[in-house]
């Protein structure tokens, strides 16, 4: 469950009624264009694709041996998986992300794991992020050098179904590959296999990650008083003129989930509009209560800049009592408390001192750090994100901007020889 409190931002319920109009507009005009593969709008069909989710699941069962599962892939590629499986692995199978080209760490995994019971999943919607393709050869090199021949079985790729040098040489050397719709891009794509084989492998419960986000899917759909996505793209959007927008999620499990969400909101909504302006707001990344202790002071007393926004569970899973220390009477306020309570004070706290320091600031509860809530809130604000582009006035599923430093790293490369 997901659920919208703006109890420090009065006045919520008349801008909903006044920006009526522009928001069923907005939401008319994203789904008119539904059916063109080309708009990129293939994410709000993933949770309803069962045929992909079986083939992973047989896919994993056929492959038992796996104790360490390596990830190469960067930006949408890395980001969604790493947030869910860090939150939900119940397997114990080992994870690691090669989402970066510093060699000495590179060296480092290699040195530690086993070949013989690690997989290697190569994910790239365009085949072609040298980044990735770094991380592949590398690997490659490493995994034929120890198995011979065997090599083949433990390497999987992830990426578009027909087009690009990755899927090409995975057809090469008739390898297992997973297809990324092509109508999904990278950064909505971890509902794809780019998420569920990985956490498929993590012994995530897919089922209840798909069925939350088929509920955000409805609750997009919605008249305008329930709709959820519509209603937090309209917080976003009346606070556009904030240039910093924090994303603030208290729970230690999903301390990835705000680098999915900068990538997400940033790179899809950092653009010059049809009208040739540059819009966008800043996405900050934030965990409580760890940042309570080192960005809050400036998020309280800062500028005035910034629209917060506060993911807060509402139960635990599992608690923890915090045990009477003798001699430590200091601490007596917190004994026999739990951690959740604990949790849970200090998350209310802060949301209450940044109002009243004068931030504008909301919360998203989710009933529980669950598949069902954490499916339900991702795709959620990918629905928040393509209204945005609407209101905006966006494309929120291209990214020219990134362009011109690929161009050049590969020029600089050349030149260097
Ligand atoms: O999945 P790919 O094609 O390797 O791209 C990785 C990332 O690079 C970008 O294209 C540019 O940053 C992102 O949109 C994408 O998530």
């Amino acid at each position: 469950m997901l659920r919208l409190d703006t109890r420090y931002l009065p006045g919520f319920s008349e801008a909903l009624e006044a920006h009526r109009e522009a928001l069923l507009r907005a939401r008319e005009s994203l789904l008119a264009k539904r059916g063109d593969k080309a708009q990129m709008l293939g994410w709000m069909d993933l949770p309803e694709d069962t045929e992909t989710l079986r083939e992973i699941r047989r896919y994993r069962e056929a492959n038992p041996w796996v104790e360490d599962f390596v990830l190469i892939g960067i930006g949408g590629s890395a980001l969604g998986p790493k947030a869910l499986e860090a939150a939900f692995n119940e397997s114990g199978v080992r994870f690691h992300y090669l989402d970066h080209v510093e060699p000495e760490p590179i060296k480092r995994l290699l040195r530690t794991l086993d070949p013989r019971k690690t997989l290697v999943n190569a994910v790239s919607k365009s085949g072609s992020t040298a980044e990735t393709l770094a991380g592949l050869a590398v690997f490659l090199k490493w995994l034929k050098g120890h198995l011979g021949e065997d090599w083949r079985r433990h390497l999987v790729v992830t990426t578009d179904p027909k087009e690009g040098p990755l899927r090409a040489f995975a057809e090469r050397e008739g390898l297992k590959a997973f297809p990324i719709p092509k109508e999904v891009g990278g950064r909505f794509s971890v509902l794809s296999p780019v998420g569920l084989l990985p956490l498929a492998f993590a012994g995530a419960d897919l089922d209840a990650l798909l069925m939350g986000a088929r509920k955000a899917n409805e609750t997009a759909l919605a008249p305008l008083e329930e709709s959820l996505p519509l209603k937090t793209a309209l917080l976003l959007h009346l606070h556009r003129h904030l240039p910093v927008h924090v994303f603030m999620v208290y729970s230690e499990r999903l301390s990835h989930l705000p680098s999915w969400f900068v990538q997400l909101h940033d790179e899809s909504l950092g653009k010059v509009n049809r009208q040739g302006q540059r819009v966008g707001t800043t996405a900050v990344p934030a965990l409580g209560p760890k940042d309570q202790h080192a960005q809050v002071q400036l998020f309280r007393e800062g500028p005035l800049d910034k629209l917060l926004a506060l993911v807060i569970p509402e139960t635990p899973l599992e608690d923890l009592e915090i045990p009477e220390v003798e001699g430590l009477e200091a601490a007596s306020f917190l004994f026999g408390k739990s951690f959740f309570q604990l949790l849970k004070a200090e998350a209310e706290a802060t949301y209450q001192a940044l109002a009243e320091g004068g931030q504008r600031v909301y919360a998203l509860y989710l009933s529980q750090v669950s598949p069902y809530a954490v499916g339900w809130l991702m795709q959620h604000l990918m629905w928040q994100t393509a209204f945005l582009g609407e209101l905006w006035g966006v494309n929120a599923f291209d990214q020219p901007g990134v362009e011109l430093g690929k161009r050049l790293t590969l020029a600089l490369l050349r030149q260097e020889g």
